[in-house]
């Protein structure tokens, strides 16, 4: 039971390790993500704005490795050319925007005030 819950686990952070490894979108998230751990602690930002910049970033980090897995299934079941292919390659792509907006807009509302005075 245990076993296999700490397998599922690994598999999970291979997952992660693997895109990190594939995609340069990930590794830009990853500098991002440092970038905007190491604001957070030089503004000492609240534990509210802790909590609405780590729901934002695991919602990138989360729409980013859903649509790796989407491209990687997709070019799998469509290698050939495929208006669905595409279409399943562009949703997943619109996923990862608007997670990529809503955390831009929060990024804005938190850091804003603070970097450029109220
Ligand atoms: N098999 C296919 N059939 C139809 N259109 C496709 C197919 N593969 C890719 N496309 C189109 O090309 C676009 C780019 O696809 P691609 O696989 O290069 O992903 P990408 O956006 O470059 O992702 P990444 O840069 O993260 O690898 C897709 O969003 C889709 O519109």
């Amino acid at each position: 039971m245990w076993r296999r819950r700490v397998a599922s686990f690994g598999h999970a952070f291979r997952g992660v390790w693997a895109a990190l490894g594939s995609e340069v979108h990930l590794r830009f998230h990853a500098v991002a993500t440092a970038v905007v751990v190491g604001l957070g602690f030089y503004y000492g930002i609240s534990r509210l704005e802790w909590a609405l910049v780590a729901i934002s970033v695991a919602c990138v980090w989360s729409a980013e490795l859903m649509n790796t897995a989407i491209e990687a299934l997709t070019d799998l079941a469509s290698p050939e050319y495929h208006p669905l292919a595409g279409k399943a390659k562009d949703v997943a792509a619109g996923a990862v925007l608007l997670a990529a907006l809503g955390a831009a807009v929060v990024g804005a509302l938190v850091f804003g005030p603070k970097v450029f005075g109220h």
